[in-house]
C-alpha cells in the first residue's frame, strides 16, 4: 500500500484519502437534500452522536463506546423510520439520473434493439399550447425522452393514440370526460390522459396552484418535462427537476422542448421556484406570444 502522509500514529492512504471524500461528497449531498427541513436538525443530531461514538471507540473508552454502539445501532433503524420520506426522494434522484433509468438503454442490451432516436414533431404539442393559451384553457402535458412512465399512466386513462393538435385541444376541453389531470406524451404518442401526477412537498409560491405544484412534483420525482397551461391567465410555463420558467413565449417553449427531446441538458435555465417568491416579481398578466 502507498502511503501519503505519516503523522504521529496516523498512516493515511490514497485508499484512506478517496474514501474520506467519497464521505464528505455523501454527507453534504445529504444535507443539500435535507437543509430546510425539520429533518437536518435530526440528522446533526444523529451525526454528532456518530462522531463522539468515534472519538471514545478511539480512545477505547469502553463503557461508553457501548452505550454510544447500542444507541446507533437502534438509531439506524429510527432514522430509516424517520428519514423515509427523504431516503425515497434520495433513491429516487438517483435512479433517474443513473443511465440505467433510460428504457432504451435496456432495450439495446437486452434485446439487442437498436436504439431509436426520442425526439418527434412537437408542432401538435406547440399549436395545441397557442390555441389553449388562447382560451384560458388548463393543461398539463408531461413529455418523457426516455421512459413510458407506466407507473404515471396506469393512474389515468391509457391512450396510446398519435399525437395532434386537435387530440390535444379535445382532451382539455372543459367539456370532456379527460380533461382533468394531465397527458403523457412520449415518443411521439399520447401515451395516457387523465393522470395524476405527484404533487411536491415543498413551499411553493402562492401564484402557483395544484396544477402548478403536480408539475413540479413530476419533475422532482422523473426526467420529464412538464408544461403546464394556466386556465386563470393563459399563460405557459415549464417544469424540470424541480425548477420552473414562468410566462413563456411559444418560441422559448419550441426550444426547450427541441433541446430536451434532443437530449441537451436544460435544467441549469430553469428558476429555483423561490425566485418567484421576490417581492419584485409580479405575476403579469401580459401574455407573450409569438
Ligand atoms: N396531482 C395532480 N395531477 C394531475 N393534475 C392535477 C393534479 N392536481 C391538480 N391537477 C389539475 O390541476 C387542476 C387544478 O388546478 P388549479 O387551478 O388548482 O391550479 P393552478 O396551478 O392555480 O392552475 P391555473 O393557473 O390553471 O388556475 C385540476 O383540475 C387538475 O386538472
Amino acid at each position: 500500500m502507498i502511503f501519503l502522509f505519516k503523522i504521529g500514529f496516523l498512516e493515511i492512504s490514497i485508499v484512506n484519502l478517496i474514501d474520506i471524500s467519497l464521505v464528505s461528497i455523501l454527507i453534504y449531498q445529504v444535507y443539500k437534500l435535507l437543509r430546510g427541513s425539520v429533518a437536518i436538525k435530526i440528522f446533526l443530531g444523529f451525526l454528532s452522536i456518530y462522531l463522539v461514538y468515534l472519538f471514545v471507540n478511539a480512545l477505547r473508552m469502553e463503557l461508553l463506546t457501548i452505550i454510544l454502539g447500542q444507541f446507533m445501532g437502534v438509531g439506524v433503524i429510527a432514522a430509516i423510520i424517520i428519514f423515509a420520506p427523504e431516503i425515497r426522494k434520495f433513491l429516487l434522484i438517483i435512479g433517474k439520473s443513473s443511465f440505467l433509468s433510460n428504457e432504451s438503454i435496456w432495450q439495446e442490451l437486452l434485446f439487442w434493439r437498436k436504439r431509436e432516436s426520442n425526439a418527434f414533431n412537437i408542432s401538435p404539442i406547440i399549436e395545441a399550447t397557442k390555441s389553449l393559451s388562447g382560451t384560458n384553457t388548463g393543461a398539463l402535458m408531461v413529455l418523457s425522452r426516455n421512459s413510458e412512465l407506466k407507473f404515471y399512466s396506469e393512474s389515468g386513462d391509457l391512450m396510446d393514440a398519435i399525437l395532434s393538435k386537435r387530440l390535444l385541444i379535445s382532451i382539455f376541453n372543459k367539456y370532456s370526460p379527460l380533461h382533468d389531470g394531465a397527458v403523457i406524451i412520449y415518443n411521439g404518442k399520447v401515451k395516457a390522459a387523465r393522470c395524476i401526477l405527484p404533487v411536491t412537498e415543498r413551499d411553493v409560491p402562492a401564484q402557483f396552484g395544484l396544477r402548478h405544484r403536480a408539475a413540479i412534483g413530476m419533475s422532482e420525482a422523473t426526467d420529464t418535462l412538464v408544461l403546464i397551461v394556466s386556465e386563470e391567465t393563459g399563460q405557459v410555463s415549464l417544469a424540470k427537476n424541480g425548477k420552473i420558467l414562468h410566462n413563456l413565449s411559444f418560441q422559448e417553449v419550441r426550444e426547450f422542448l427541441n433541446d430536451y427531446l434532443s437530449g441537451v441538458d436544460i435544467d441549469d435555465k430553469f428558476d429555483p421556484i423561490s425566485v418567484y417568491e421576490r417581492p419584485q416579481f409580479k405575476k403579469s398578466a401580459v401574455k407573450t406570444s409569438n
